[in-house]
């Protein structure tokens, strides 16, 4: 039977801000995104309204990644019409559900983000398929509380990430230390070859994307915003990257600014 076209090959383009940082950094240009993060930033929020947030924006951005980064495959799905017809069927390109696909929950902050993830995409794909990891971690501070790596403190992983797509949801990058140490965690314990390892952040700064592209560069990067609020104001009137040097979206304490306060505390009402 005939295809119909507008179906045959998907072409999806990612609605994004445009940035000097390489083509593997996307920043959402997304109006209905930005609107609710910036809800969630506000001083006004508190549970119960704020884990809902992160649900509703993590769903949103993991959708972003879904229809840019996931294969496709082409598929052929009988509808509720095809006893009236033998044209009731639908051929065209869908996401490959077989795809094997891993969320890591980078604990505290990432753990509602992950299972968020999780949970929406064991509704997309076959379940079989999807995996999700946890890593029991800490940004690691001197006495001065600026902030000069991040440990892990214990894991519970289960088995390699060959040829499987990773996604490390962790609402805030800050000076990517955590995403950094996560992600060399994967490559020391298991090596192989991931199909792609995404991070996904609410909000990243200038310093995060620095750090993760510089220890791994086949990391690729989304983020609903990017914060570069310490930033001299003539450089905050330039293109994000043009003048990469030069920006910051961080404190001395290495806060993201403008930024949002500390998720991971918000989240479970502990102020640790
Ligand atoms: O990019 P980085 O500088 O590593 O910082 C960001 C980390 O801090 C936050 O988490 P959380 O409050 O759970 O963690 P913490 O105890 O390490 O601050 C956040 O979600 C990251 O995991």
């Amino acid at each position: 039977m005939t295809v119909d076209s507008q179906y045959s090959n998907l072409s999806y383009n990612l609605n994004e801000i445009e940035h000097r940082y390489g083509d593997n950094v996307h920043i959402l240009n997304d109006p209905f995104a930005l609107s609710q993060l910036a809800k969630l930033c506000s001083p006004d929020v508190g549970q119960p309204q704020f884990n809902r947030l992160i649900e509703i924006l993590y769903q949103r951005l993991l959708i972003s990644v879904i229809n840019t980064e996931f294969p496709r495959k082409k598929a052929t799905v009988h509808s509720r019409m095809k006893e009236h017809t033998r044209r009731g069927v639908f051929r065209g390109e869908l996401i490959d559900d077989e795809t094997e696909v891993v969320t890591v929950d980078i604990a505290r902050a990432g753990i509602l983000p992950s299972q968020v993830c999780y949970t929406y995409l064991n509704e997309l794909m076959n379940p079989v398929r999807v995996r999700q990891d946890h890593l029991i971690m800490s940004r690691v501070t001197n006495p001065q509380d600026e902030v000069v790596g991040a440990k892990v403190s214990g894991e519970k992983i289960g088995g390699p990430v060959d040829g499987r797509i990773v996604l490390f949801p962790d609402p805030m990058g800050a000076t990517g230390s955590s995403l950094s140490t996560a992600i060399s965690y994967y490559k020391e314990t298991f090596g192989g070859e991931p199909l792609r390892l995404i991070t996904l952040n609410l909000i990243f700064t200038p310093e995060f994307v620095r750090r993760l592209k510089n220890d791994h560069p086949d990391v690729i990067m989304y983020a609903c915003r990017l914060d570069r609020g310490m930033s001299p104001d003539e450089v905050l009137d330039t293109v994000p990257g043009e003048r990469w040097d030069e920006e910051s979206g961080l404190t001395d304490k290495h806060y993201i600014v403008p930024g949002g306060g500390g998720f991971g505390e918000l989240m479970n009402n502990a102020w640790i």
